[in-house]
């Protein structure tokens, strides 16, 4: 069991992390953790359908999505408005957690939790960036959202080192060395962590927004005018969204994805497949991983293919997601 003071203030751990890291992962696992506490969870998705809400696992009522946009800015004060809402409630939870989408600053959403309006009423306590240890060197062109999310954060999850070599996981911690001068690290597989490291920490301290970042990268309060143009970050992502109520060729699916470009970062979703018309189908990709495996019957829930992408400007769009669909439908 996890203790945490008297304080009326409730406690709030960011989750953050680029695309596909295993925040979700991480959230599921914490979830299903022996602490005890009446738990409320945020969830965002960058996509216009919250696909990460639907695989939290236990506490169906209690999750709260936030989808079509990202909590650090487009869709800022959605989140304002739900935490408000979570606060006001009858039983009010003994903790928050926010799963952030892989594309938010985390420092932004630390801002608004750190504003005067929650003073007194809730308590960051912690920001954990999971870093996906195969991944992490993948699109480039993302890099500073990726030091971004490493810098604000208190502590580093190394995720998925079962991915990769030693010398790959002993690469990272160079680049992290050579990058950020103090940094709290543990590895991960399947966002295992203790959780007497993840909730109720108090880890987080207001310094922590001021943190150098490498290639001066923008802090929220850097003071330099170039910040303001920060959050366009969202611009630098396009997002699609598939639905089809006729059954998916699996396999062609499979080949179809393949077949996707490079500056796609991330598919996910529910399909609805012709080789097992009775199950729910989860599909993860990220990068080039693909994942496709079988989840619950589809029960009382409509059958239905529902798939998210995120990728570079112009890198998804219905057209590109359509044709994928074409071949396989
Ligand atoms: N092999 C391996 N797979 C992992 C690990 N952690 C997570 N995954 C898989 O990676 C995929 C993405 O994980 P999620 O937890 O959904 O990632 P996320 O950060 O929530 O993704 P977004 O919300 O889309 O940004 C899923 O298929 C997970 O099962 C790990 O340590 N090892």
């Amino acid at each position: 069991m996890i203790e945490f003071g008297s304080a009326s203030a409730v406690p709030v751990t960011i989750l953050t992390g680029f695309l596909g890291a295993g925040k979700t992962t991480l959230l599921n696992r914490i979830l299903t953790g022996n602490h005890g506490l009446r738990v409320a969870v945020l969830v965002n998705d960058f996509g216009s359908i919250n696909v990460d809400a639907d695989l939290v696992v236990g506490i169906e009522d209690d999750v709260m999505s936030l989808a079509n946009g990202c909590v650090c800015c487009s869709i800022r004060d959605d989140l304002i408005e739900t935490v408000e809402a979570v606060l006001a409630r009858p039983e009010r939870p003994e903790y928050i957690l926010l799963e952030a989408s892989g594309v938010s600053d985390p420092s932004s959403i630390a801002m608004t939790f750190t504003d005067q309006r929650f003073r007194d009423k809730i308590r960051l306590d912690s920001i954990m960036c999971l870093v996906d240890a195969e991944q992490v060197f993948a699109a480039p062109e993302q890099m500073e959202l990726k030091l971004r999310q490493i810098a604000f954060s208190d502590m580093v999850i190394l995720n998925k080192v079962d991915l990769v070599e030693q010398k790959t996981v002993q690469k990272v911690h160079d680049w992290l060395k050579s990058r950020f001068r103090r940094y709290r690290l543990v590895e991960a597989v399947n966002a295992d962590v203790p959780l007497e490291i993840l909730l109720s920490v108090g880890r987080f301290a207001a310094e922590q927004l001021d943190a150098e970042v490498p290639d001066h990268v923008h802090g929220p309060r850097c003071g330099c005018p170039e910040h303001a143009h920060h959050h366009d970050h969202a611009a630098k992502f396009s997002t699609t969204m598939l639905r089809s109520d006729l059954p998916v060729n699996l396999s062609g699916l499979r080949d179809a994805i393949k077949g996707l470009p490079g500056e796609v970062y991330r598919v996910k979703g529910f399909v609805y497949s012709e080789e097992d018309p009775e199950h729910r189908i989860v599909v993860q990709v990220v990068g080039k991983r693909i994942d496709i495996a079988r989840d619950g019957k589809w029960g009382t829930r409509k059958p239905e293919t529902r798939l998210v992408a995120i990728g570079a400007p112009g890198a998804v769009s219905e057209d590109t997601l359509g044709r994928v669909f074409l071949e396989v439908a």
